[in-house]
């Protein structure tokens, strides 16, 4: 693995608009003032203008090849579901020591860059919640239980051990490595499809070695109505738009729970930061790159958007 390097590292498939949650996640990271870059691992569907749009807000454009599951018999929660098994092809990226992922429909307010000085050898997420209604095919729905408030409804002892600590796969600490990745695509051949697809995947894997972190660093949005208790809406670094109804870029504000007033907050920030032209990549200082010029001078040279060195 790279020795130090580091970046964020999120994951566009498609001619959609989830473009737009990426271009927003690149400039809400430039206003948090990080060091590291933002890496976009792209199918290879997503067209040659949105790769474009991508580099011209200084992301490092990486393509990478589909992962699916074995003839899957499951129904996911939803069909796209699928493409998320492409996650995977992470790992493979060895040439960074550590990397954080986040999905593209997450934003984030608040520098988290001391995240990658955590101790190697885990795996870092944010517990998930149980109660949403794509749930109800789970055990732990059909009684009611949820790892977010483990005391509300005991875990019965005739159903074994509750579930272990399991993760929001929409965001993730984690260190690329060819023998992890060779494990995974192992691993993912002889395991049964299951509903929350390679999220389950991936908490299966990597149970050992999960540490759950706090939920500032990957606050889904459902827990303001799930677990109000759980959350200190004022710590909150990292939004995750993960409910339905709640991708800022598509919001309408009809779907249920998508009228209340934090949910309106969150998705009126989320524009004032993708509206922000200040934040352009063209705009910042960050591509300026001094240069002596020919007559030895100090110029400045701006980067052509098909540059995708990032100076971090
Ligand atoms: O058409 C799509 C659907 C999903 N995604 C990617 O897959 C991630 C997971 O999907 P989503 O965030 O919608 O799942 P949720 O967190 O809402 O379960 C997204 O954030 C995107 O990075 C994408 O690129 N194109
Ligand atoms: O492919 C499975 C997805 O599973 C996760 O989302 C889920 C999870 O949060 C459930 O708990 C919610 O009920 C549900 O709405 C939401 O879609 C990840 O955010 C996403 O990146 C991806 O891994
Ligand atoms: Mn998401």
């Amino acid at each position: 693995m790279g020795v130090g390097k580091r970046a964020f590292v999120t994951f566009l498939a498609g001619d959609g608009d989830y473009v737009k949650g990426v271009v927003g996640l690149a400039k809400g990271l430039r206003k948090a003032n990080t060091r590291y870059p933002l890496m976009v691992a792209v199918l290879p569907d997503v067209p040659d203008d949105h790769r474009r749009i991508l580099r011209s807000q200084g992301c490092i454009v990486r393509e990478i090849e589909p992962v699916y599951p074995p003839e899957n018999q499951t129904k996911f929660v939803r069909a796209y579901f699928v493409i998320n098994y492409s996650k995977l092809r992470l790992w493979e990226l060895e040439e960074y020591e550590k990397m954080m992922y986040l999905d593209a429909d997450i934003q984030v307010f608040d520098n988290i860059d001391h995240l990658f000085d955590s101790s190697i050898g885990y795996f870092y997420a944010v517990m998930d919640c149980f109660c949403d209604k794509e749930w109800r095919n789970s055990p732990q729905f059909k009684i009611g239980y949820c790892q977010q408030c483990p005391d509300k409804v005991e875990w019965p002892a005739d159903m074994g051990l509750p579930p272990p600590s399991y993760f929001n796969a929409g965001m993730f600490v984690f260190e690329p490595n060819l023998i992890t990745y060779s494990n995974l695509l192992e691993a993912l051949k002889v395991t049964p499809t299951t509903s929350f697809a390679e999220q389950d995947f991936l908490n299966m894997f990597f149970k050992d070695v999960y540490k759950p972190i706090p939920n500032v660093y990957n606050l889904l949005v459902a827990m303001l109505w799930r677990h109000p208790e759980n959350v200190d809406v004022e710590k909150v670094k990292v939004v995750h738009y993960s409910a339905e109804g709640a991708k800022p870029w598509k919001y309408t504000g009809e779907k249920e729970n998508m009228e209340r007033e934090d949910i309106k907050m969150w998705v009126k920030k989320w524009w004032e930061i993708y509206e922000d032209e200040s934040l352009d990549y063209e705009n910042t200082t960050e591509n300026i790159v001094e240069e002596e010029n020919h007559c030895g001078g100090r110029g400045s040279l701006s980067l052509n958007d098909n540059t995708t060195m990032s100076l971090h």
